[in-house]
């Protein structure tokens, strides 16, 4: 298992090993132990997401919980392509506003680790997408939020693809109008 450091600092790009043999591979695709000797010790999860996205070009976010239930998530592509992305919306970071996009896929296996504090949304760069996330907080509809899609600066890889979005997202409140519930600690 591999930790490296992505254009964010507090996200990091996880990249379990895998074990490969004529049947096909094994690879742990979360281990609290091995993290941590690696010098990432991560909260504790409480419930694990699970969604596909049939078509390409679907976008889904950003979104975050609000504190008392800001959720840290770890993520990673089961099946197909995703552009992952996560902006920083920590008030005082010096990388507030910034964000960074990964392609995670089935393929190379890559996960990330996005604390709270952070917007998520990905776009899926293949059909039948599949994402799964561990995430450090339950649910809490009173407590979910999103920000338009396209008012943060990411470049998301439409290449003149139109994007699919929920009717929820697409009427999310700008950037600009964003009062963030986080604050940086440091
Ligand atoms: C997030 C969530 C949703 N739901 C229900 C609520 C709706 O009836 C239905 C679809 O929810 P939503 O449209 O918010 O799903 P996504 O657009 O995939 O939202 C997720 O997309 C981005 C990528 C994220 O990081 C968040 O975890 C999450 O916001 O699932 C639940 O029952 N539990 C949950 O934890």
């Amino acid at each position: 298992m591999d930790i490296s450091l992505t254009g964010l600092d507090d996200v990091y790009r996880i990249t379990p090993s895998r074990f490969g043999d004529h049947r096909g591979f094994f690879s742990e695709s979360w281990n609290k132990k091995t993290l941590s000797g690696l010098g990432l010790d991560l909260p504790e999860f409480v419930q694990d997401n699970h969604s596909i996205s049939s078509k390409v070009g679907t976008v889904r976010g950003l979104h975050f919980q609000s504190p008392p239930h800001a959720q840290g998530k770890l993520v990673r592509c089961g099946r197909g392509r995703i552009f992952d992305v996560a902006v920083d919306v920590r008030r005082g970071s010096p990388t507030f506003g910034q964000w960074i996009g990964e392609e995670l896929s089935f393929e190379n296996g890559n996960q990330l680790w996005i604390p709270a504090g952070f917007l998520h949304g990905f776009m899926t760069l293949e059909a039948d997408s599949e994402i799964i996330y561990k995430c450090t907080d339950h649910y809490a509809p009173e407590c979910d939020g999103a920000i338009k899609w396209d008012s943060c600066g990411v470049d998301w890889p439409l290449e003149g693809i139109t994007p699919i979005i929920s009717d929820k997202d697409e009427k999310a409140p700008t950037f600009e109008t964003f009062q963030t519930p986080f604050n940086y600690k440091g």
